[in-house]
């Protein structure tokens, strides 16, 4: 084996990619971990200091795969002794008639500890938020922030203790599948039995190369952070809650937020949709709709921040037409395993992707059902080129 020659070469470092690697040198892979910009890098979809964790979902497949995953964790905090999970807790508000219902059902029935919080005692649980007229809510309490960049900073120096290459700044331009795929970057050609794609917003732009086409969908997400008007009211320290608001009439998408940590006296809180971009144009774009949406319920129901954002940052989801991830091999090329399409919500779950994506490469029966993440579900998709 030369030294451009791998067991397996994976595109794309940022949380999916990063997490797969290390599961691939875990398993005694030699690995080569492939990236386009120079790390670290706020280009992509995984940097930021913060990302909520959560078992509240709609589907008990999430729910089931989050128990295994908080374990990951776990132990990926104790073997790199760093901490990356902070419990906060996560206040699930939503339309007593709607997903709401859904969320606490999925809860509910998988047994994770949960408190409702009955419209007249909510003010005196959550000081400084008005519960929205004819909205329910829950608390979610073993949900909270993961530290984003801090582990991707981790899991990559992981990676690189088991001997596997981090390649940065190497854009890949090519790849030839076949037997054994060769991948060819910006200054580098390099060969392995397998191929694992997590290249986020860029994916079809790389499985271009593969004749294939997903139906992925580019937004931009304006990551808004908004003062506090009384220093302390949303602070982590004083246990203010992550907080999910489910959609309803007057907000077509979710607004999650995460209480004030990164900036002091800033809270983040977001709209869970944006306008289509160009991952490579990405500063062009310069709608502000999700903003205006914001401002209105902040004013609403964050009485104690100022409604207009302090500081705002940008970041990008990369959508399914269902919003469930792509974890799939190629349709026609075997060897070659994507990571895809993780419609702003994948970031909790990178332990468990890597270890999914590491086991699908190896020709493995995967740990869980990945029915629900199969490439065959778009067949009837225009933009799938299967
Ligand atoms: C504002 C915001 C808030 C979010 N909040 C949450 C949350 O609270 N909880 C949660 O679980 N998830 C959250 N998410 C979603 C989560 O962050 C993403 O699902 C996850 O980061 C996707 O990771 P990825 O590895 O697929 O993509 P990326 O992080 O984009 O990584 C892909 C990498 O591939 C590289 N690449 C692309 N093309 C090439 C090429 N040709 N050659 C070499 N390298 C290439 C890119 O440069 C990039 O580094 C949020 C996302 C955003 C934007
Ligand atoms: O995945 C998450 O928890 C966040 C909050 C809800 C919307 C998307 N991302």
């Amino acid at each position: 084996m030369s030294s451009q020659d791998y067991d397996c070469i994976v595109i794309g470092a940022g949380v999916q990619g990063s997490f797969t690697a290390y599961n691939l040198a875990k398993n005694n892979k030699k690995t080569l971990l492939l990236e386009q910009f120079v790390l670290p890098h706020s280009r992509g979809s995984s940097h930021g200091q913060t990302r909520i964790i959560r078992k509240a979902y709609d589907e008990d497949y999430y729910t089931h795969m989050m128990e295994e995953c908080y374990q990951l964790w776990s132990q990926l905090e104790k073997e790199a002794n760093v901490k990356l999970y902070r419990r906060t807790g996560l206040l699930v508000m939503g339309p007593e008639q709607g997903d709401y219902q859904v969320f606490k059902s999925t809860l509910e029935r998988n047994k994770v500890p949960i408190v409702i919080l009955p419209r007249e005692e909510f003010s005196q649980h959550i000081p400084h938020v008005n519960l929205s007229q004819g909205n329910a809510a829950l608390v979610d309490t073993t949900a909270g922030m993961l530290c984003a960049d801090r582990t991707l900073k981790t899991v990559q120096g992981q990676f690189q203790k088991l001997g596997g290459v981090i390649k940065d700044g190497q854009k890949v331009i090519d790849i030839t599948p076949g037997s054994v795929v060769t991948v060819t970057t910006v200054s580098g050609v390099y060969r392995a039995k397998r191929l694992v794609i997590t290249a986020g917003p860029w994916a079809n732009i790389l499985l271009s190369h593969t004749g294939l086409q997903l139906p992925l969908q580019v937004i931009k997400i304006n990551v808004c952070y908004w003062s506090e008007k009384i220093p302390g009211s949303y602070n982590v320290q004083h246990r203010f809650p992550c907080f999910i608001q489910l959609e309803s009439e007057e907000a077509k998408h979710h607004i999650y937020g995460l209480p004030s940590n990164e900036y002091p006296g800033l809270m983040k809180i977001c709209y869970h949709t944006g306008p289509e971009t160009d991952p490579d144009e990405r500063d062009r774009q310069t709608d502000r709709g999700d903003i205006d949406i914001l401002q209105r319920y902040i004013t609403r129901c964050f009485p104690g921040l100022v409604p207009i954002p302090a500081v705002v940052e940008s970041c990008m989801y990369t959508v399914t037409p269902d919003n469930h991830f792509v974890l799939d091999h190629h349709p026609t090329h075997s060897n070659i395993v994507i990571g895809a399409g993780f419609s702003g919500h994948g970031f909790k779950f990178g332990p468990i992707v890597g270890k999914l994506l590491c086991e699908l490469s190896q020709g493995e029966v995967p740990s869980y059902d990945l029915s629900p993440f199969r490439i065959r579900r778009f067949q009837a998709h225009s933009k799938s080129a299967l």
